[in-house]
């Protein structure tokens, strides 16, 4: 590729015809400049090779506590400085100390290791089930897991009669029907607020969320516009702020709404202190007694943490749900093979309503695993590299933001078989074995993975056995003729337009 006067290291944004439209091909939006060649042609660093570089450094490092408490290679890239506005530092967008610390005292409440082992040791007795509960109470109250697979349920029910109505041989869009469910999964587990977005259609603050994820990315292409144009001249920037006031107002709401409801359960349980028992239920909660009334977390850290669970934990999972729906809706053989999976596993039930019975579902698993390789929820993500490293034939400048290209490397033929096709079976344990450990990427990897995957398996197996149970799928776009639309996320274009057919009980 020829580009003007370009150096090594710098960043580059390549033409793509839609990129106005935030419409873009998701191979190419934004490139490193690797190397600059004689004859005046630069390689570029965009779909799989500097994410491949990178994961190197992953694999050279051995001692991978010095990656950390230097917080090398672990700083997010300059472009997450556009998010600040709405996620200000919190655990998505922070660095260095800052994230350290947030991280981990968030990491417990998200360890659904640790709940698993608590479900398992159910059935053990002895030294080791007090070794066990002795590890994990003070981190995780067992009550947590018991009121988020409660929640998962209670919203998959809710679900299923929304979608009820659209059983009628109509084409319909469902996309934001998983969305409204998915925000109110992530509000009731992590906030322990039920913002009903189900029942409550126009929420204001989806169509904010989608607003800014569009203008986060209109910004990261147009680093030359200056932010005082931006935020004082241009209607955008004005749109920004007054998206940003539904999105704080919303988080503020959550917060102080929680803030009294643990206030008064104090005061109950003081009453009722038979009882005796911490009843500490949510994330929020965690990070509101962590506080410890705004010595160590302000009132602006929690907002922050809000915001980003908030956005992360629910715009993620909406994607990759409906990019499952849309390829079992293109594969009617492989969605009769999963309805059956569910059948036996559930029996008569409607929904699985343990962890247990989840974990039982395998071949759904390597559904939704194959379904975020075609479509990772995250397309891209960015690092600043903060050290010179050589790697092969590539030198990576200091001061360089990578973009490391996760749809990229999921769809590189080098690692996957015909990588466009749709074949869950590449993630029975058979088909994995030889696979190099950094080519399934859509939870990151490295110490800045993601926080919430587990907790996001759980919840897209609980919904999607759901619906797969009750409905029969049928998309009605291809694969090869859907359009794909690529802000922080990716999702298609059109939502996920589907006819819905109750199956027989
Ligand atoms: C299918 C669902 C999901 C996908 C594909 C996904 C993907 C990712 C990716 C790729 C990153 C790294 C981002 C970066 O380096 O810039 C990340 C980070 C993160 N995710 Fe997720 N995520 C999902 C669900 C969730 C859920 C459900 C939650 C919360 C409950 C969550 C919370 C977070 C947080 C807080 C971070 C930042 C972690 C850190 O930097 O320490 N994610 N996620």
């Amino acid at each position: 590729m020829k580009i003007q006067k370009a150096k090594v290291g710098q960043n580059v944004r390549l033409k793509v015809p839609d990129i106005d439209r935030a419409k873009t091909d998701t191979e190419s939006i934004i490139a490193v400049v690797v190397d600059v060649k004689d004859n005046e042609f630069y390689q570029l660093g965009t779909k799989i090779g500097v994410h491949e570089n990178f994961i190197k450094i992953e694999e050279a490092s051995k001692d991978k506590k010095q990656i950390m408490n230097n917080s090398i290679h672990i700083t997010k890239g300059q472009q997450y400085a556009n998010l600040y506005p709405w996620l200000g530092e919190g655990l998505l967008t922070s660095s260095g100390s800052k994230w350290y610390h947030h991280r981990k005292l968030i990491t417990p409440a998200f360890h659904f290791k640790i709940l698993e082992n608590f479900m398992n040791i159910f059935v053990e007795k002895g030294s080791k089930w007090y070794h066990h509960r002795k590890l994990i109470t003070p981190a995780f109250h067992f009550k947590i897991l018991e009121n988020f697979m409660n929640i998962f349920v209670e919203k998959a029910e809710m679900l299923l009669q929304i979608l009820d109505g659209k059983a009628d041989g109509n084409v319909h869009n469902i996309y934001p029907d998983i969305t409204h469910c998915a925000l109110d999964i992530i509000c009731q587990t992590a906030m322990g607020v039920n913002v009903n977005a189900m029942r409550n259609k126009n929420n204001e603050y989806i169509k904010s969320v989608y607003d800014v994820s569009a203008i986060f990315l209109w910004k990261a292409v147009r680093p030359y516009v200056p932010e005082f144009f931006f935020n004082h001249l241009l209607p955008l920037g004005r749109k920004f702020k007054a998206d940003l006031k539904v999105l704080h107002g919303f988080s503020n709401k959550v917060i102080s709404d929680r803030r009294r409801l643990l206030k008064r359960e104090q005061q109950n349980l003081k009453k009722d202190d038979a009882i005796g028992a911490k009843k500490r239920l949510s994330f929020l909660d965690l990070l509101l007694e962590a506080s410890d009334g705004g010595k160590i977390l302000s009132d602006t850290d929690i907002r922050e943490e809000v915001d980003t669970f908030m956005f992360e934990g629910h715009d993620t999972t909406t994607a990759s749900m409906c990019w499952t729906l849309f390829l079992l809706g293109n594969h009617p053989d492989i969605q009769e093979r999963v309805f059956q999976e569910i059948r036996t596993c559930l029996h008569e039930k409607q929904t699985p309503t343990s962890i247990n019975e989840l974990n039982e579902l395998k071949y759904l698993e390597c559904i939704i695993k194959e379904s975020l390789r075609l479509y990772p929820s995250v397309p891209f993500i960015m690092r600043h590299i903060k050290q010179e490293i050589q790697l092969d034939e590539y030198r990576i400048p200091a001061d360089v933001q990578a973009i490391l290209h996760i749809y990229g490397v999921h769809r590189n033929p080098d690692h996957y078989v015909s990588p466009d096709q749709f074949d869950p079976n590449r993630f029975l344990p058979e088909n994995s074995t030889n696979r190099h450990p950094y080519a399934y990427i859509p939870f990151s990897a490295g110490p800045r993975n993601c926080i919430g995957q587990k907790f996001a398996i759980y919840e897209e197996k609980t919904i999607l056995a759901s619906i797969i149970n009750r409905f029969k799928v049928t998309a009605v776009e291809t694969m090869e003729n859907v359009k794909i639309s690529t802000d922080i996320i990716l999702r298609p274009a059109n939502g996920v337009l589907v006819k819905l057919e109750k199956r027989p009980i």
